[in-house]
């Protein structure tokens, strides 16, 4: 595991767009796969900021969709994905994928999505955030390993995170469709981010705890290819990381 700590989120979004914009470059035709949420934020505007990179050919996969919402809603990772990554990125909608949370049959529409990702033929660069519960993905506390995408109910504490998304906290749906654990653990890198002070106790856990499923991050000490990169504050509770993981910016 690599794990880079930068000052902030200014300094997280260059550091990760320099990683994912390197594999594009050398690879046009990668398959990403995409994480929403405040996190990647700064991420997306250095990839759009970046002209040098060619975006045409890649293709999606997002993460996760509310049950219940779908593009154009605002608040739909769907919107997410078009707006801060299709558009701006000259990426045509058919090269994105998002989990159908709209769909009559979820289960059906879960089982299409995983072999959509099987036939684009993996992803190749898995970008994650991590929730404050040590969530990845929607895959809350008690989520398998080997778990693949399907509908989830979504904790109270992650309601409430996301309620600053929406108008009212009662708006925030209740169930998601997420990839697994196993789907995420499938992916051949996985690129971590995080930042803020609420994230250094899950990123401590993830990072440095036992394998649990109390904390469904800490998978990610399973793959043998992740590149952590945290911000000081989320980085803050790490102390001993220098112990932990070869590289340390
Ligand atoms: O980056 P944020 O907004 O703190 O969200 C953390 C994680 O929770 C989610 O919103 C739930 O999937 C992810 O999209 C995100 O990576």
């Amino acid at each position: 595991m690599e794990l880079m700590v930068v000052q902030g989120r200014q300094e997280l979004g260059a550091a990760a767009a320099k990683v994912i914009a390197e594999l594009v470059r050398a690879h046009p035709r990668s398959v990403l796969g995409l994480a929403t949420g405040a996190s990647p934020l700064p991420v997306y505007a250095q990839l759009t900021a970046d002209s040098g990179t060619d975006y045409r050919q890649t293709t999606c996969f997002a993460l996760d969709e509310y049950v219940g919402l779908a593009a154009p809603h605002p608040q739909s990772f769907g919107q997410f994905v078009r707006e801060h990554v299709a558009n701006p990125l000259g990426i045509a909608a058919e090269r994105i994928h998002v989990p159908d949370g709209v769909a009559e049959d979820l289960e059906a529409a879960c089982a299409l999505f995983e072999r959509g990702i099987e036939a684009a033929g993996g992803v190749d660069l898995q970008v994650l955030g991590i929730g404050r519960n040590g969530h990845l993905a929607f895959n809350e506390p008690g989520s398998a390993a080997d778990s693949r995408t399907r509908v989830v109910a979504l904790s109270e504490d992650t309601r409430r995170a996301n309620a600053r998304f929406f108008a009212n906290p009662s708006s925030v749906p209740t169930h998601a469709v997420t990839q697994g654990l196993g789907t995420i653990l499938a992916a051949r890198h996985l690129l971590l981010l995080a930042s803020g002070p609420e994230k250094a106790s899950a990123v401590e856990r993830a990072l440095n705890g036992p394998v649990t499923t109390d904390c469904p991050a800490s998978v990610i000490q399973l793959h043998p290819n992740v590149t952590v990169i945290a911000d000081q504050q989320a980085a803050e509770s790490l102390g001993s990381a220098e112990a932990m993981v070869p590289t340390l910016h």
